[in-house]
């Protein structure tokens, strides 16, 4: 048997936290390669040390003095170190790592070395052998990430060793130039490592008991989801739900391994199983509900646009061309709207609306900003008539006017659109009548 598991920022952000997360590795004997991030927050006002990282690099580019900032992080190590009574010394890498921002080595090598640094520690505590991601997650020399390269790469490496730490969230181009994925990307690392060794499960463990229905920053306390889909995963990433990257998934998802979501506060708790599918039936009709504000609508009004063949490609043509993407287009019979992010859109609004009336000569076009996008989500929908006038009905009693709501063929997913200052309000009715009512 062979695990891979990741810890999050939370996981290890203090000694504390360092030592549960020896505990759970010990205590099973699978739990072989180890995906490291940065410290995280230890308190909610904290500083990640990621974050920290960008500052002092900023510093650093504008010329400025950045011994302040460069000392905290030092600190923040060192503090991890002392009280795991370590025999380990980081000044060796801090050397080099202030003399590469003194020599501009960019702002994903900065971003990186909280990993890097965070993954020697680990390995000099759990006494596993230390793996540079930057050999072995591979980028190309346009700077994209290589799947092919970085799972040949990986599985040779890995063949190797029985037991080692993988830093998480960078890689490396072949001349050696680090680079990063997006924020939260030592999800997408642990699920590279568990394909390339075939693993039998990639553990993901965090400061939540698994999956939850919706965030607890909005619903106090929601319900943990026990099993997940894939795909109703990503469509609930895709739409804020933090938790894993959305781009995790692809890589375990193709080999049939699943993740396991675990509380590394509460490792008794079984977390959340994300599967490629499952015949255990939901236990609520909705799996889940997350979503996210800052978006803007352009309503595009034509009388007989149905009529007139090519008008929505015309339409979304004008986008591509501004570099923009869409994220919903719902149409009616002489309307057609398109949602975008707001602050993708803003900066070329003037160029977007002319395009529009030079390409269909609309009736009108409209436009709302400061809108917010909720996905419901749920593989059990599918065999439940009325679940979107359920939706309508808990909003309307919360007060929430709807602005648009989308139900994708699939019957996967229904997306609804409202004011961001209704946002919270919008998900927590949702939340309560599929769950708080358990219909
Ligand atoms: N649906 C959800 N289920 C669980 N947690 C969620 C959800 N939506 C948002 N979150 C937030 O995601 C956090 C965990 O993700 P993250 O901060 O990336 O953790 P880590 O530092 O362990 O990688 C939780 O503390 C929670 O606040
Ligand atoms: N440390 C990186 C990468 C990461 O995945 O972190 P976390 O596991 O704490 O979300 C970030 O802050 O984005």
């Amino acid at each position: 048997m062979k695990k891979v598991v990741k810890f999050g920022g939370s996981s290890l952000a203090n000694a504390e936290q360092f030592q549960k997360v020896g505990d759970i590795i010990r205590s099973d004997e699978s739990r072989r390669y180890v995906v490291p991030s940065a410290p995280g927050k230890r308190f909610s006002a904290d500083t990640k040390v990621t974050d920290l990282l960008y500052t002092c690099y900023d510093k650093a580019e504008a010329g400025e003095d950045f011994t302040d900032v460069l000392t905290e992080i030092k600190g923040r190590f060192y503090e991890i170190i002392k009280g795991l009574n370590l025999d380990l010394s980081l000044e060796e890498e801090f050397r080099q790592i202030e003399a590469d921002f003194k020599a501009h080595a960019g702002n994903e090598y900065a971003a990186s070395r909280g990993e890097f640094l965070n993954g020697k520690v680990m390995a000099a505590y759990l006494g596993y052998e230390f793996i540079d991601s930057a050999t072995v997650i591979r980028f190309d020399k346009n700077g994209n990430f290589d799947a092919d390269k970085t799972d040949k790469l990986l599985s040779k490496r890995l063949q190797k060793c029985e037991r080692a730490v993988i830093p998480g969230f960078y890689g490396g181009m072949e001349d050696g130039t680090v680079k990063t994925f997006s924020r939260g990307g030592s999800d997408v690392t642990g699920s590279l490592v568990a394909k390339a060794i075939h693993a039998d499960i990639y553990e993901n463990w965090t400061d939540v008991s698994g999956f939850l229905v919706t965030d607890p920053r909005i619903v106090d306390n929601p319900a943990v989801i026990e099993t997940i889909t894939y795909r109703e995963l990503r469509e609930l990433s895709y739409m804020g739900a933090t938790v894993l990257h959305e781009d995790a998934i692809f890589p375990v998802r193709k080999e049939g391994i699943p993740i396991n979501i675990r509380n590394t506060n509460r490792p008794e708790d079984k977390g959340t199983f994300i599967v490629e599918s499952t015949c255990r039936k939901p236990k609520y009709v909705i799996t889940g509900i997350a979503g996210k504000k800052g978006f803007c609508s352009i309503n595009i009004e034509k009388s007989m646009m149905n009529s007139e063949i090519g008008f929505g490609r015309k339409i979304l043509q004008v986008f591509e061309d501004q570099g923009i993407s869409f994220e919903h287009v719902p149409s009616g019979i002489d309307t057609m709207t398109v949602y975008v992010h707001q602050d993708e859109f803003e900066e070329k609004e003037q160029q977007v609306i002319a395009g529009i009336h030079r390409a269909v000569q609309p009736d009108f076009v409209e436009m709302e900003s400061d809108l917010a996008l909720i996905a419901v989500v749920g593989r059990g929908m599918k065999s439940q008539r009325g679940t979107a006038g359920r939706v309508f009905s808990a909003l309307a009693h919360a007060h929430v006017n709807v602005k648009m709501i989308d139900q994708g063929s699939s019957e996967l997913n229904i997306i609804i659109g409202v004011e961001n200052r209704d946002f919270e309000t919008a998900v927590k009715a949702i939340y309560d009548i599929f769950v708080l009512t358990q219909m």
